[in-house]
C-alpha cells in the first residue's frame, strides 16, 4: 500500500461510476472483484476446504456469489448464505448471484464454527447505519466462533471511511480490497479489525482514482522518496543543516537529548541543544557529537538565532508548560526557520490557539506541529468530530502548518489538504520518550531542506520501520541507533564499496 491513494467510500462509488461510464460493465467489475476474493479464500483453505460464504442484499454480497462459483469450481465444498431474499437482489447483485448454481442457505440460521473458511460479503461500502437484529446477531456469532475470517472490500459493520465499527464489526483475519484503500482500512480499530489487508487492482485506471479529486494517501517512501535528502559527493556538514533543540531546565533534560540524537542519526549536519545554565551540566555529561549552548530564555534564543545557520528548531519535549514556553515558541517563529512544536510548547498553547496561528503566520516559516490525542484535545477542541482524516486536516487548515496527528495511526496532515495515513506502526513505540525521538527525526529532516509534509511523513514512516525492527523491549534511546539500518534499506546502501546512494 506504500504511497497509495487512500478513496473514501463516496470517492469509491464516484471511482466506479466513472468506470462504467467509460465503458466497463459493473458486472465486470464485481467479477474481478470476486475472482480476487477468491484467490484470497483459495490461498486461505485448500482444496476440500469447507468454505462459508456470508452474502448481503447488495453489492457486496455480488461479490462473494462471485467468490462462491469459482471457490466451488476449484475444489472447496461452498455453503452459500444470504442475508435476506434472494428475489430482493438488484442490479449487478443479481446477475451476480447466477454466478452460484448451488442452493443459497439462510444466513440468519448459519453456523460459522462447521468450516473452515468464512467469507464475510454481508456488508461493505454501503453500511448505512449500525448493524442490527439478524445482521447483528450472525456477526456476533462469526466473531465468537473463531474461525478464520476473509472479509471482502471492509469487514461487515466497520464505517470504511472513520474506521469506527458500527455496532457489532467483524474481526477478520484477511480483507481484500478494491482499486484503493479506504481511510477505515488504515485508522484504528478498523485497521486491527481487517487483518492483512490486500488492495485488487480490477480495472480502475490511476486517472480514474486521482479524478475523485482525493488529497489522501497511505504513507510510505513512494510518497516522499524523491525529496529525501541526497548526499552529493562534495557534502559537508553545513550543507547538511544544523538543528537546535531546545532543552527543559536541569533534570527534565532527556527529552531534548533524544530528539537531539535523533536529528543527528537521521542526518542532519549539526546538531546543538539550547539549554538554560542550570541544565549544562547534566547535558554535557551525556553529549558528545551534539553540541551545547546556554540559554535561559526568549532573549538569548533570539541572539543564538542571529547564527542563520540554525536552520530547524525543536521545542517542546521537557520545556514546562507556560508563558516562558510560550515566548520561546514566539521567538522560534519570528525567526522564519523551519519548526516542530510538540509536547510542552502545544499544551502551552491550550485556549491560546490562536496566538499560535497568529505566530506561525508572522515568521511564515514552515511548522510542525506534533501532538498524542490529548495534547490534540487541548490544542484542537473544535476539531473533536469526525475520522482522524478529517480531525488532522481541519487541524493543518486552522494553525495553516503540518500536522502530526500521532497514535498507532498517525495521521500527517498539510493545510493545503494532503493528508497521509501511516500503517506500518508497532505497539513497541508507545514508550516513554519515543515521541521526543520522532520530533527530532523531523528536526533533522527538515535541517536538510525536506519539505515540511514530505519531512514529517517520512520521520513517522522511518520511526515506525525502526519500531518493528526492534520488536519487544525497544526503548526510546534504541530508535536514533536502528537509523543506520533503517536508512540503508530505503536508500539502497550496499555497503562501503559502493559509492553513497544518498
Ligand atoms: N460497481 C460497484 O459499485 C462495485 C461494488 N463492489 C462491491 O459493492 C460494495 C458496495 O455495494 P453496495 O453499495 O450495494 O453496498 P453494500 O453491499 O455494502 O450494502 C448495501 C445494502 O445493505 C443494506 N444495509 C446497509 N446498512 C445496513 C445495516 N446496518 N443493516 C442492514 N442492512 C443494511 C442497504 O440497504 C443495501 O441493501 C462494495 O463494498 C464492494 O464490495 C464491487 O463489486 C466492485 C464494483
Ligand atoms: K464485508
Amino acid at each position: 500500500m506504500d504511497g497509495c491513494r487512500v478513496l473514501t467510500t463516496a470517492q469509491m462509488r464516484e471511482a466506479y461510476a466513472a468506470a462504467i461510464a467509460a465503458g466497463t460493465a459493473g458486472i465486470d467489475l464485481m467479477r474481478r472483484a470476486g475472482a480476487a476474493v477468491a484467490e484470497r479464500a483459495a490461498a486461505m483453505a485448500g482444496p476440500g476446504a469447507r468454505v462459508l460464504v456470508l452474502c448481503g442484499p447488495g453489492n457486496n454480497g455480488g461479490d462473494g456469489f462471485v467468490a462462491a462459483g469459482l471457490l466451488a469450481g476449484a475444489g472447496r465444498a461452498v455453503t452459500l448464505a444470504l442475508l435476506g431474499a434472494r428475489d430482493a437482489l438488484k442490479g449487478d447483485a443479481a446477475l451476480a448471484a447466477q454466478d452460484w448454481s448451488g442452493p443459497v442457505a439462510d444466513a440468519a440460521a448459519a453456523v460459522p464454527e462447521a468450516f473452515d473458511l468464512v467469507v464475510d460479503a454481508l456488508f461493505g461500502a454501503g453500511l448505512t447505519r449500525p448493524l442490527d437484529g439478524a445482521a447483528a446477531a450472525l456477526v456476533a456469532r462469526l466473531n465468537r466462533a473463531g474461525r478464520p475470517v476473509l472479509a471482502v472490500d471492509v469487514p461487515s459493520g466497520l464505517d470504511g471511511d472513520t474506521g469506527a465499527p458500527r455496532g457489532e464489526a467483524v474481526r477478520a483475519g484477511e480483507t481484500v480490497t478494491f482499486a484503493a484503500p479506504k481511510p477505515g482500512h488504515l485508522l484504528q480499530p478498523g485497521r486491527a479489525l481487517c487483518g492483512r489487508i490486500t488492495v485488487a487492482e480490477i480495472g480502475l485506471s490511476d486517472e480514474i482514482l486521482a479524478g475523485t479529486g482525493t488529497t489522501a494517501f497511505a504513507n510510505g517512501p513512494a510518497l516522499w522518496r524523491a525529496r529525501f535528502p541526497q548526499l552529493a559527493a562534495d557534502s559537508h556538514k553545513y550543507t547538511r543543516g544544523h538543528a537546535l533543540i531546545l532543552s527543559g531546565p536541569a533534570t527534565r533534560t532527556g527529552a531534548a537529548r533524544l530528539a537531539a540524537r535523533g536529528a543527528l542519526r537521521v542526518g542532519a549536519g549539526l546538531v546543538t541543544v539550547a539549554a538554560p545554565h542550570a541544565a549544562l551540566p547534566e547535558n554535557a555529561a551525556h553529549l558528545t557529537a551534539i553540541m551545547l549552548r546556554a540559554c535561559d530564555g526568549a532573549d538569548d534564543l533570539d541572539d543564538l538565532l542571529a547564527d542563520e545557520r540554525l536552520n530547524a528548531i525543536v521545542a517542546g519535549p521537557g520545556l514546562g508548560v507556560g508563558g516562558p514556553t510560550r515566548d520561546l515558541v514566539r521567538v522560534a517563529a519570528e525567526a522564519g526557520r523551519a519548526l516542530v512544536l510538540d509536547a510542552d510548547a502545544l499544551t502551552s498553547f491550550s485556549a491560546k490557539r490562536d496566538e499560535l496561528a497568529a505566530m506561525l503566520a508572522e515568521g511564515g516559516g514552515t511548522a510542525v506541529l506534533t501532538p498524542h490525542a490529548g495534547e490534540f484535545a487541548r490544542l484542537f477542541p473544535d476539531c473533536a468530530e469526525g475520522s482522524k482524516l478529517d480531525r488532522a486536516r481541519r487541524a493543518a487548515a486552522a494553525v495553516d502548518a503540518v500536522v502530526v496527528f500521532k497514535g498507532a495511526d498517525t495521521v500527517i496532515a498539510a493545510p493545503d489538504g494532503r493528508a497521509a495515513i501511516n500503517h506500518n506502526g508497532a505497539p513497541w513505540l508507545g514508550t516513554a520518550g519515543s515521541g521526543d525521538v520522532l520530533g527530532g527525526f523531523i528536526g533533522g529532516l527538515l535541517a536538510q531542506g525536506m519539505p515540511p509534509f514530505e519531512a514529517a511523513a517520512a520521520a513517522v514512516w522511518l520511526h515506525a520501520e525502526a519500531g518493528r525492527r526492534h520488536g519487544p523491549g525497544l526503548i526510546a534511546e534504541d530508535l536514533p541507533e536502528l537509523m543506520p539500518g533503517v536508512l540503508a534499506r530505503l536508500l539502497g546502501w550496499a555497503g562501503p564499496d559502493r559509492a553513497p546512494a544518498g
